[in-house]
């Protein structure tokens, strides 16, 4: 018998999820019983069955299998009960519509409340969605579908699934164990009084984070050197100088076995190669054992390391470090970053956003043109690479003031997340309005890198798109959200516990690249725990404090406060 099923589907958004249904292509599965008709909210009905699989449930193994199903069968009615108790609802009555509800109770004509209330809650008139909210852990022990039928059930046929950030914040325990792993390396640095290589260390946080959260993989790097990252360095170097090179000389047969380097990077293929086969036989057998659970949301390219020149940029770095010191202490204290804290580190987003406008990774976009084609006037020819400098476009002098210098306060601690869409607002409008005019509009690179609109072969000024971190379009970076949120949460937990400073005699900090930004001899810190200093009273303090009553017992407190969170002190 064919049936109706609804369809599912969540998009791969970090917020909470809408759900939408769909009517799928009918199938043939087995039933043993009849389906039974189910109207849903807004009058969309769908077909329900209840399945056994088609096997017969007085089979020989029989007996432990009902004794599963009376446990599945007892554990769904009290699902069914703790959403029918409204347990899972979200309260959506703000006064206007208690106080409509209890005069609805007194007797008081629905008309009449109607035009009473329709000045205060005119938008209560659409219909709401239902929203179903809790926690994920109540809805994972077993398939998807399941409970969300149950929630069909009490819902109706559309309803706001709102469960949480799943994935992400379990993302953001892991940001916060590794780096934790990072702060104990720097504290014993601290106490030893040795200064650190903060580039490889950050390497090894990001490598540590990436292999867990996509391969569930501990390389342990910031313990153990497997010679991966510096692998990794090695490739890269060696793509983006293949890209450039005049001769493929590397395709030379007798020289792959000869160049020290071709063999250097050869041996560093190889290291990649067998880890990465590695980790993919891991995630197949996870996938095969069913272990792996929402592996759809997984994301699994690129390692992020954006933090390289974080600390060594710009002149205002005291005041910033002090700012965001304060920032953490006052959200964070001594405890992990959660996904609530995510939305109140606004500086430390800030500061993030700023090293990204800098220091942009990579700092140079690649395309390949297809076709022969036209570029500001001049002719591409099919096949010809064209490079999109992001660095450029980020420190245009046209589009930021004080280009070259590190301001997280030039975004508005309120104000949306910079992305490339929200920059320079009027962008879209003035494109919309150019198109609504008619005529040809084109896109040019201006000489500073910037992305210029022409109409007519006119320039169309200014219309320039500002801030690409991680990319636009098609190609947009997928792992955006993971990587902003696992930089503010590395950045949180060592700003609160570390000061750092270049250290003593360490090489200048200059750039180079491998695909991405890389320092040319490291990044040589000194790093030192930050104690709260101690409140030695002074004359001066006696004075002023001379007739105010003095409370011991809260003096000793703050004294037994845990030093190396308390606020600001560098
Ligand atoms: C701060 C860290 C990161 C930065 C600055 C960054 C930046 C970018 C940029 C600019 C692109 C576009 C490249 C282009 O247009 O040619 C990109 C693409 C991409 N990124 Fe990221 N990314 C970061 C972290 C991540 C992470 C953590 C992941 C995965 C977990 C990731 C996965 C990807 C993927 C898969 C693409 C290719 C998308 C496609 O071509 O369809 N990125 N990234």
């Amino acid at each position: 018998m064919a049936a109706h099923f609804p369809l599912l589907h969540t998009p791969p958004s970090l917020s909470a999820k809408t759900l939408h249904f769909y009517r799928s292509k009918p199938t043939t599965p087995s039933f043993s019983s009849y389906p039974k008709r189910h109207k849903g909210l807004y009058g969309l009905s769908t077909t329900i069955c209840s399945s056994s699989n088609g096997r017969d449930p007085n089979s020989v193994d029989s007996g432990a299998k009902s004794v599963e199903k009376l446990v599945e069968g007892k554990r769904r009615a009290e699902l069914s009960a703790r959403i029918a108790s409204g347990e899972f609802t979200v309260e959506q009555s703000g006064f206007p519509s208690g106080a409509k509800k209890s005069l609805s109770k007194l007797g008081v004509p629905s008309e009449i409340l109607e035009f009473l209330f329709s000045w205060v809650d005119g938008h209560e008139d659409c219909p709401k969605i239902p929203e179903a909210k809790g926690a994920i852990s109540a809805i994972r022990s077993e398939a998807f579908f399941i409970p969300l039928y149950e929630l069909f059930l009490t819902y109706g046929g559309i309803f706001r699934l709102n469960f949480g950030p799943k994935y992400v914040a379990a993302m953001i325990s892991l940001f916060g164990q590794a780096t934790d792993r990072l702060c104990k390396k720097l504290d014993a640095a601290a106490s030893d009084g040795e200064d650190v290589e903060m580039e490889s260390l950050f390497s090894r946080l990001t490598l540590d984070i990436i292999g867990k959260a996509v391969f569930n993989y501990d390389f342990d790097s910031l313990t153990n050197d497997t010679g991966i990252i510096e692998a990794v360095y090695t490739v890269l170097r060696e793509a983006e100088d293949r890209s450039v090179s005049p001769i493929p000389v590397w395709e030379i047969p007798i020289w792959k076995d000869i160049s020290p380097r071709q063999k250097r990077v050869s041996a560093a293929l190889k290291l990649i190669n067998d880890i990465l086969d590695d980790l993919i036989a891991i995630c197949k057998r996870m996938v095969d054992e069913e272990e792996l659970q929402f592996h759809e949301e997984y994301v699994n390219e690129q390692d992020p390391s954006i933090l390289h020149f974080l600390l060594a940029s710009g002149d205002d770095e005291p005041s910033v470090v002090s700012k965001l010191q304060e920032e953490v202490d006052s959200v964070l204290g001594d405890r992990f970053p959660t996904i609530e804290d995510m939305k109140k580190l606004k500086y430390a987003t800030r500061v993030i956003n700023e090293s990204l406008r800098l220091y942009p990774q990579p700092p140079v976009l690649i395309r390949r043109s297809l076709e022969n084609d036209v570029l500001g006037g001049y002719p591409i020819k099919r096949g010809e690479d064209i490079f999109i400098s992001v660095w450029n476009l980020h420190r245009s002098p046209k589009i930021w003031d004080d280009a070259e210098k590190f301001k997280p306060e030039r975004w508005p601690l309120d104000g949306p997340n910079p992305n490339e869409t929200n920059q320079n607002f009027s962008w879209l409008k003035n494109v919309a309005n150019l198109i609504s005019n008619g005529g040809q509009l084109t896109f040019v690179l201006s000489d500073d890198g910037a992305i210029v609109a022409q109409k007519e072969g006119v320039p169309f000024t200014p219309i320039l798109l500002g801030y690409l971190p991680f990319g636009g379009g098609p190609r947009k970076c997928v792992g955006d959200m993971f990587a902003s949120y696992e930089t503010v949460v590395a950045l949180a937990m060592l700003v609160r516990r570390f000061n750092f400073q270049i250290a003593l005699g360490a090489p200048p900090v200059e750039m180079t690249t491998g695909a991405t930004i890389h320092t040319t001899e490291g990044l040589k810190m000194t790093v030192t725990r930050r104690i709260k200093p101690p409140i030695v009273p002074t004359l001066e303090m006696l004075t002023l404090n001379a007739g105010a009553s003095v409370n011991l017992s809260e003096g000793d407190a703050l004294l037994g406060q845990k030093g190396e969170v308390s606020s600001a002190h560098s």
